[in-house]
Parts: C-alpha cells; structure tokens; sequence
C-alpha cells in the first residue's frame, strides 16, 4: 500500500497493493493494522454504497455535529472526488483536494471528519463505496453550493446546466452561511 500525500496533510490518497493473476485481481481495501502504521486511525461504524449517471454531482456535504471520517473509492468508473478542509481552526481551512478516484487506479481516498465532501462523475456511470465513522444524521446533514464561488472549485466542468444534481444541492448554502453555523460550534 503506497500514500500519496495531497496538498491538505490530514487528506490522504491511499494506491493498494493489487494483486493480479489470470483470475482478475485481489486487494485490501481496509486493514485497521496497516492503515493505522500509515497514519489513518478509524473506527467505521457504517458503510454505504452508491451508484449515479455520468454528470452526476453530489455534494459538497457534512455534518455539523457527529462529523464523519469517509474512506472512499470507486468500485465502477470514475469519479473527480473533492474534500474541502470545514475545521474553523485548521491552517488548511477553506482549501480543498480533488483527485481522480476509478475502478481503474484502485485508489482511495481518506477524509478526515471535519470535511465537506462531494464528487463528479465522470464515467457513464459510478459506483462509489465508503465507508464512515458516524452514522448518518439526517438533522445534522448540510449542503455546500457545490459551486461556490469563495471556495474556487475547479471541478473541470464546462456545462453546470447539464448536470444531474439533487434538489437540496442545487439550493445548497453558501460556504459563508455554513462558516457562520461552524463557528457556533467549532
Ligand atoms: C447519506 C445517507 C442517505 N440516506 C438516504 C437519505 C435520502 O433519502 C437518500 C439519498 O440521500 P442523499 O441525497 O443525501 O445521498 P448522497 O447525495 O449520495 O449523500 C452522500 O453524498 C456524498 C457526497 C457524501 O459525502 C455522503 O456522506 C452522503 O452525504 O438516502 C440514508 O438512508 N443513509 C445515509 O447515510
């Protein structure tokens, strides 16, 4: 298992060891031990799968209380997956991380709680699977506007009309309403 570090520390793009044969191939997609030696200490209590449309954007998400760790990847085509750093007081506040998760590149991606999280589908369909350290919270759920203009997403998409995009994303708040609800808490 290799770590890529991203431009957020606490962001961690995880290449497994994919062994390969005539059969296909085989590899670990969690191991409390080995992630644990590469920094990653998480107690998942839910997992969740699911599948969208290619110019399928969901996001950017969070919850305000019982924050959630994800560790996600693409188990079917390909995703432009984005983290956005929510933590008031972290030195990467506001920042965000994109990368390229596919069935192809076998990579995951660890999401500290703390984060919004969002991803683009950019295959004909996806199937993303991840799995959370708290459970789903639907009254602590909330929305960032995906396209916010204070966090500079670059999402590499040229036709925002074109997209597939839930009710409640499409009216998310802006990430200057969310940071005033943060600032409540954290
Ligand atoms: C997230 C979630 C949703 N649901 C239900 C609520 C709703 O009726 C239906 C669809 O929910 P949503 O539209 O919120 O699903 P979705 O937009 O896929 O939400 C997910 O987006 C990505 C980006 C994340 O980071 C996840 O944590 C989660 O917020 O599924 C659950 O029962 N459990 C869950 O854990």
């Amino acid at each position: 298992m290799k770590i890529i570090e991203t431009q957020i520390p606490d962001v961690k793009l995880i290449e497994p060891t994919v062994f390969s044969d005539e059969r296909g191939f085989f590899m670990e997609t969690w191991n409390e031990q080995s992630f644990r030696e590469v920094g990653i200490n998480a107690y998942f209590v839910q997992d969740n799968h699911s599948r969208s449309a290619k110019k399928t954007l969901r996001g950017l998400h969070y919850q305000i209380t019982n924050p959630q760790g994800k560790l996600v990847r693409v188990t079917q085509g390909e995703v432009f997956d984005v983290a956005v750093d929510l933590r008031p007081k972290s030195p990467t506040f506001g920042q965000w991380v994109g990368e390229h998760l596919s069935e192809d590149n076998h990579r995951m991606l660890w999401i500290p709680s703390g984060f919004g999280h969002g991803f683009l589908v950019t295959s004909e369909t996806a199937d993303f699977q991840y799995k959370c350290t708290d459970f789903y919270s639907p009254e602590n759920d909330r929305s960032i506007h995906w396209n916010d203009p204070g966090l500079k997403i670059d999402w590499g998409v040229t036709d925002a009309d074109n997209l597939l995009i839930s009710e409640k994303d499409r009216t998310a708040q802006s990430f200057e309403q969310a940071l005033a609800e943060l600032k409540e808490y954290y």
